[in-house]
């Protein structure tokens, strides 16, 4: 639980990372680009001068935001320039020309880069401020909303927004896929966790009880004596050995079957369209792959082996059951053997 709540915390930090250079990127293309129109269409130079500077801030707040600890703090400042800007503009054009519009762009970012609920109440301090201004300008102003200006800036906040959701979803389904990755790898070994070999299993025993699938095997496997390993070589060895076990599992396996890691030193190899006498030959081929290789800690690695038939009639845990049972028997037999699971 404390391990996937930290997974989401750096998932969490690096997803907030990328959207805060996305949006600081946003803020200074507009920025010049809404600067450029406002000198050359409008000859707006005051307006145009917030947008210059605007673009400068976001710039330096690229080159600011370098590492991690300084995400909090350029989240802020990067809200602050983006709230001043708007508001500025808002004020400067009198709420002419729709240019009240441009405050739709800020909930997007503070909701991105300061939460759920600070971005609730700025969001919805700025709206109120901005209907109260809006209210005292329509008594006192008489409005011109249509015009050239008015089409731009429905045109520049559609962008702007497009681009922010655009940016944020990218980044959101990125996390998300890393996140689910990692929910179902074994972190020391890269293998499959037992999260998803369950998951495998449910889903050849539902594919054998639909009749989709004429056979699986699973398969347990056991680095034997490991913990005479871990006491000779010590715990870093001997996570070590894990890996290596792991990586002779899987350049083995390929694309046979699914190879995980079951638990401290156990894997499990789930074998689809096995018999369990296919089964047994494949894990005879795999045990004496193994004892043939030469382990990098100076002593022959050998693996046991539990081989059991998944069938539809038993719940895929009596598999396990069996499976665990045949290996235990491999161990009583003498280590680096495979033995299958009598029903
Ligand atoms: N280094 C390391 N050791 C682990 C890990 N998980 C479990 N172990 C160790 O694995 C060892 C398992 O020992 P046993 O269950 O007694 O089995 P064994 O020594 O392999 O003996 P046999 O299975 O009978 O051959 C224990 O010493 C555990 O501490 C791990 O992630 N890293």
């Amino acid at each position: 639980m404390l391990n996937r709540e930290l997974i989401y915390a750096e998932q969490s930090l690096f997803h907030q990372s990328q959207l805060l250079r996305a949006v600081l990127k946003i803020i200074a293309i507009f920025s010049v680009l809404i600067g450029s129109i406002n000198v050359f269409l409008f000859n707006s130079y005051d307006t145009a001068l917030f947008n210059y500077v605007s673009f400068i801030v976001a710039l330096f707040l690229l080159f600011y935001f370098k590492d991690p600890s300084r995400l909090k703090l350029t989240s802020w400042l990067a809200c602050a320039a983006v709230i001043f800007n708007v508001m500025v503009f808002i004020h400067i054009a009198r709420g002419q020309n729709y240019s009240v519009l441009w405050i739709m762009i800020i909930p997007p970012i503070v909701f991105f880069l300061l939460g759920r609920k600070m971005g609730a109440w700025i969001t919805g301090s700025l709206f109120l401020y901005v209907i109260g201004f809006m209210a005292v300008v329509i008594q006192h102003t008489e409005m011109r909303t249509l015009g050239f200006g008015a089409l731009l800036n429905i045109i520049e906040v559609c962008i702007a927004l497009w681009f922010l959701f655009r940016f944020y979803e990218g980044s959101r389904e990125s996390a998300y896929r890393a996140l689910e990755i990692q929910s179902i790898t074994d972190k020391l070994t890269g293998l499959y966790n037992r999260i998803k070999l369950d998951s495998v299993v449910a889903e050849q025993h539902r594919q054998l009880a639909a009749g989709q699938l004429n056979h699986s095997s699973v398969v347990i496997a056991d680095i034997d004596n490991f913990k005479e390993i871990n006491d000779r070589l010590g715990h870093i060895q001997g996570d070590k050995v894990l890996q290596q076990a792991a990586r002779l599992l899987r350049s083995f396996t390929r694309d046979d079957g699914i190879v995980g890691r079951w638990g401290g030193e156990e894997f499990m190899l789930i074998l689809p369209d096995y018999s369990v006498d296919q089964a047994k030959h494949y894990s005879e081929l795999l045990r004496r792959y193994i004892a043939d290789n030469d382990a990098a800690f100076g002593q022959t690695l050998t693996m046991s082996f539990g081989v059991a038939e998944l069938h539809a009639e038993a719940s895929f845990e009596h598999t396990f059951i069996k499976a665990d049972r045949a290996l235990y028997q491999a161990k009583q037999a003498g280590r680096n053997c495979v033995m299958v699971a009598i029903d």
